[in-house]
């Protein structure tokens, strides 16, 4: 069964590297690929722009193609945005169909300090990314815990609904949200760092811009 992947991030702002590597994911597991904005993200502090701010950026960014699309169930929920309680919800909602949850190597170097992150593994697999600068597996307890779980046969992902730990090697983009971030507040204009319908209108990317206005 076709894959249902979820990319969860802050987007603050969405950038070329998270379009691209959710790209190539959703060719790899042959998936229907959703980016879905955390509301309040946990484990880091508050994000520029506000929660609609982001999704309107996200909008813009998608237009024009359909393989990516958006998922706002995170913005109905008030509180941190965790994980588990949104896999949960996805898993009532598609029965038995295969779900992957999209990872950053950097976001997966830190799953064990997430809220029930075992039982993530009941409900979704894990797809995960590469990105640069990153040891995917630089955690020894990590790697130990997730060793049973993996494979690298996405046929094996497309055969059960959850459970499985895949390494999806994509075409590395060190490119950052913090990077954009600090490049708009110094009056830069990071064009091809960020997706052309980011440009469309001035106002997406004035939060970033007024955090250098006196
Ligand atoms: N260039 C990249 N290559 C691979 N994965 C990425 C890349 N940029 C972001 N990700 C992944 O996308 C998800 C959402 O990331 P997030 O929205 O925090 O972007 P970010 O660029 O890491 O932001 P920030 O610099 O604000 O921390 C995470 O799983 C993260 O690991
Ligand atoms: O559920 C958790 O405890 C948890 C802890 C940290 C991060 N997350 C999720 O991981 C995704 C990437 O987070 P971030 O901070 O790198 O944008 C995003 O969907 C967050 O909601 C989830």
């Amino acid at each position: 069964m076709k894959p249902l992947a979820l990319f969860g991030g802050t987007f603050d702002p969405i950038h070329i590297g998270h379009l691209s590597v959710a790209w190539e994911a959703s060719e790899l597991l042959d998936a229907e690929v959703r980016l879905m904005p955390a509301s309040v993200p946990p484990h880091r502090s508050a994000p520029t722009a506000t929660a609609e701010q982001r999704v309107e950026m996200l909008r813009a960014a998608l237009r024009g193609q359909s393989r990516l699309t958006l998922d706002t169930r995170e913005l109905d929920r008030s509180g941190p945005s965790y994980t588990i309680d949104t896999l949960e919800e996805l898993r009532e909602e598609f029965g038995d169909r295969p779900l992957v949850l999209l990872l950053g190597a950097d976001a997966f170097a830190g799953l064990r300090s997430w809220q029930r992150w075992r039982d993530l593994f009941d409900v979704t697999h894990i797809g995960v990314i590469n990105r640069p600068g990153v040891d995917t597996f630089r955690s020894v307890e990590l790697e130990r815990a997730v060793a049973p779980r993996r494979t690298d046969d996405p046929s094996v992902v497309r055969s059960q609904p959850a459970g499985r730990v895949i390494e999806l090697t994509v075409t590395p983009l060190e490119i950052s949200a913090t990077r954009i971030r600090e490049l708009l507040a110094a009056g830069r204009d990071p064009r091809y760092l960020l997706p052309a319908g980011l440009f469309d209108d001035p106002s997406l990317l004035a939060p970033y811009r007024e955090l250098s206005s006196p």
